[in-house]
């Protein structure tokens, strides 16, 4: 039977260099945030809506959409960003199920689903166990301000448009603790690959 890891985290905690990790392990990784990219490209369905919602005002001179000028109208205000989870999440669920479907089918043991929102969306029930890559609250704020060169406030803001690290701490199975280094990371989840192997 394929084991699903549902793995999730906090803006900026880490979830891309752990799935990374497990990429480089060769095993699959579902991955909801280039999912929810590739349903936004010019065409689709969901691009209809958020323009016939958000105006044009959101798009690049090329029509792709600016995700800097939409990231920064919903994650001021709960409203719009409902708005936006309603159009794109429905379609990144499906073709998450069906990515996982194919892993499933090709008999591999380990599929990843990497989801920030994991547990903001209700999703726990696509996975077997869940795996959370966390930080310190002052740690994630500082990556996420030198990664994305955002303020203070930017940084904050998109932090508070999720639950807490330290709440969902209290809702995992596992935890990785990324305020170390990466090295220490990896071998977090090395121990985890083998339990779950059962090595
Ligand atoms: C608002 C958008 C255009 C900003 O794009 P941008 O390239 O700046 O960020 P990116 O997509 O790489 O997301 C970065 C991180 O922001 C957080 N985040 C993104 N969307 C949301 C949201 N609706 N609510 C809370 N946190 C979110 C996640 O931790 C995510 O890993 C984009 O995030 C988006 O379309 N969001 C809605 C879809 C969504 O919920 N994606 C997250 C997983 S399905
Ligand atoms: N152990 C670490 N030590 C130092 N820097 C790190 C460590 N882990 C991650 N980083 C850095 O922190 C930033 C955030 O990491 P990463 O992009 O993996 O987070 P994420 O959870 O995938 O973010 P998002 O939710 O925005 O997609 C990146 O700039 C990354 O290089």
């Amino acid at each position: 039977m394929t084991l699903i890891i549902g793995l999730t985290g906090g803006i900026a905690s880490g979830k891309s260099t752990v799935s990374n990790m497990f990429k480089e392990k060769n095993i699959t990784v579902v991955d909801a945030d280039q999912i929810a990219r590739d349903v936004v490209e010019i065409g689709k369905t969901a691009y209809k809506e958020i323009v016939q919602h958000f105006g044009k005002e959101i798009l690049n001179n090329d029509e792709t959409i600016n995700r800097a000028k939409l990231g920064s109208i919903i994650f001021q205000s709960e409203e719009e960003r409902k708005i936006l989870n309603n159009i794109v999440h429905p379609e990144v669920r499906k073709e998450m199920m069906s990515q996982t479907e194919i892993a499933k089918e090709n008999k591999e043991e380990i599929v990843v689903l990497d989801i920030p929102l994991l547990y903001e969306s209700n999703l726990t029930h696509l996975v077997h166990k869940t795996l959370l890559v966390y930080v310190d609250e002052n740690v994630q704020v500082k990556r996420l301000m030198e990664r994305n060169n955002y303020t203070y406030e930017e940084a904050k803001m998109r932090m508070e448009a999720q639950l807490s690290l330290e709440d969902k701490l209290k809702l995992v199975d596992h935890v990785i603790n990324n305020n170390g280094t990466i090295g220490e990371t990896e071998e977090q989840l090395n121990k985890l690959i083998n339990e779950w192997l059962d090595k």
